[in-house]
């Protein structure tokens, strides 16, 4: 099993020396951890978290924009209680100059409850619009090309390949999610998923066999997630709890998201609940 991740984690640079895939004592790469026993704070602090991103990548430059990836599933109740209904926050948000991208999308089209951007539009963007009795500007948001869905291999193979055409050079943020498989994106664990964590040469890739449904599926590939200069994980409920022992404490290199520490490191943040955290001690 060691010499798997050695081979697979070979394939990326070592922090501590880029020309060689020798040295590669990762497990000491520290990422940071923040935990809530509310829900309220958590998102609070979120969203705060976010807002801080947006202002170092802006800096008062209304030419700036903000390159920002968010996933599905949890995320988008999250990114609406943090950053649509705080009323601390909202206002601060200048969504005008946000550039929104999907890290993982579902080859569905977006009115099925299943679409990545289907559900962020409805919890989101929606509400944002509309927020505070006043019709507010909203984001550029990119997303997947709809009219090709259902076409077959070609045509999923062509989705993923003009969404990874729209990418910036390099993330402002990525927001993250962490399944209870320990999947990222639509980055799964086990070897008939290694063909998507092993693509350092494509930005997104196609899915074809997602062991969740829908099983066609496009996913950021690791090499997007290093570039990026900020990766926030997202990870709340009590049926996290043992994933997030063998993300954080045994950290198990053949779970997708523990390479995402591994290869980002210190860049990433974990925001985690008390009942996900509940098996981390502590003092970690
Ligand atoms: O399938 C997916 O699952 C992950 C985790 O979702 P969560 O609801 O357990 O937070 C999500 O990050 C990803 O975008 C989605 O497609």
């Amino acid at each position: 099993m060691r010499k798997t991740n050695l081979r697979r984690i070979g394939k990326f640079r070592c922090i501590r020396c880029p020309s060689s895939s020798k040295h590669i004592d990762i497990k000491r790469i520290m990422v940071k951890l923040e935990r809530f026993s509310e829900e309220k704070a958590l998102v609070h602090e979120f969203g705060k978290y976010i807002l801080e991103k947006q202002d170092s990548a802006l800096a008062d430059n209304a030419d700036a924009v903000f390159n920002i990836a968010i996933s599905g599933g949890s995320m988008n109740q999250a990114l609406y209680e943090g950053l649509v209904s705080d009323k601390d926050i909202f206002p601060h948000i200048k969504w005008p100059q946000w550039r929104i991208f999907f890290c993982d999308e579902r080859l569905v089209p977006f009115e099925d409850p299943q679409s990545n951007y289907g559900q962020f539009k409805k919890i989101v963007l929606d509400p944002l619009v509309h927020q505070g009795d006043q019709l507010n500007l909203g984001p550029t948001v990119y997303t997947i090309n709809e009219s090709l869905i259902g076409g077959g291999e070609t045509a999923n193979k062509k989705i993923a390949e003009e969404y990874a055409s729209l990418l910036p050079a390099s993330f402002d943020l990525i927001l993250l999610g962490c399944g209870d498989d320990g999947h990222t994106c639509s980055l799964f664990p086990g070897v008939e998923y290694n063909y998507l964590v092993e693509e350092m040469a494509r930005k997104v890739l196609w899915c074809y066999n997602s062991p969740k449904p829908p099983k066609d599926r496009i996913t950021f590939t690791l090499a997007v997630v290093a570039d990026a200069k900020n990766v926030a994980f997202l990870v709340k409920g009590p049926s996290k709890k043992a994933i997030m022992h063998d993300v954080l404490i045994v950290k198990n290199s053949e779970l997708p998201s523990v390479l995402v520490n591994e290869i980002v490191g210190a860049k990433v943040t974990w925001f985690l609940d008390d009942t996900a955290g509940a098996l981390i001690p502590q003092n970690c």
